[in-house]
């Protein structure tokens, strides 16, 4: 499993970036929001992520247009940012045909707003290089979001779908909407390529009690080695 940063902010891409551990980024209109994101800087600003994260890291920037012309407009201006852009693309039908034409374009989309089986399949046959199927918001209209997920992971590991990129990418699915470290634990026994996760959560990653209880007494046994 990969690992992406679900945020926009830039101090955190930077201390994640150097835990060695970072595959990418996503973001999203809200996330740009959050950090008190101007209109006229986004491009700048995706383009300082692309930056931060280097050439091997995908950057998710999403396109707010609504219609195919304007996404694939969209789209194409977000990819001239840098290479390692990928565009997300919202799953519906103007998303689905975008999708369609920016692949055979050669640029990389990340379907979001994801949350059936049907939904993920349309979106990779229209060429998607990642789906997002959202966990977190499924499970807060108490349902429950790691089983909608193992769905489609099931699903789409039935197939052997690639993108519609030339190079002919393998489809790789990022679980989204993370809210904890066990949704990452369980993304990853049922095979999901990748975990977008907010910089709390990859905190809590590294995070046990026992670690912590183990090197305190490491530590306080050391002490008394230096002591003797
Ligand atoms: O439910 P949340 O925590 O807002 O997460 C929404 C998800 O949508 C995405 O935009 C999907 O890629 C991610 O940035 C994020 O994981």
């Amino acid at each position: 499993m990969k690992f992406f940063l679900d945020t926009a902010d830039l101090a955190e891409i930077e201390e994640a970036a150097s835990w060695g551990a970072l595959g990418g980024v996503t973001t999203n209109p809200s996330l740009y929001a959050r950090i008190g994101g101007k209109l006229d800087d986004f491009h700048a600003h995706i383009g300082r992520i692309c930056e931060i994260v280097g050439p091997d890291c995908p950057v998710s920037a999403e396109s707010v247009a609504m219609t195919r012309d304007e996404i694939v407009a969209d789209g194409l201006e977000l990819a001239a940012i840098a290479p390692n852009v990928v565009v997300k693309v919202p799953t519906m039908v103007e998303g689905l045909a975008a999708t369609h034409e920016l692949a055979q374009r050669g640029v990389p989309v990340n379907m979001t707003l994801c949350f059936t089986v049907p939904q993920a399949l349309l979106a990779a046959r229209a060429g998607a290089r990642y789906i997002s199927p959202f966990v977190g918001r499924f499970d807060d209209i108490s349902d429950d979001g790691l089983a909608q997920l193992e769905s489609i992971v099931t699903a789409i590991g039935n197939y052997d779908f690639t993108d519609s990129t030339v190079n002919g990418e393998k489809l790789e699915i990022i679980a989204a909407s993370i809210r904890s470290a066990n949704h990452v634990t369980q993304a990853a026994l049922m095979g999901a390529d990748i975990a977008t996760v907010p910089f709390g959560v990859l905190k809590k990653m590294v995070q046990h009690p026992l670690t912590d209880r183990g090197l305190d007494a490491f530590m306080a046994d050391w002490e008394k080695v230096q002591g003797a």
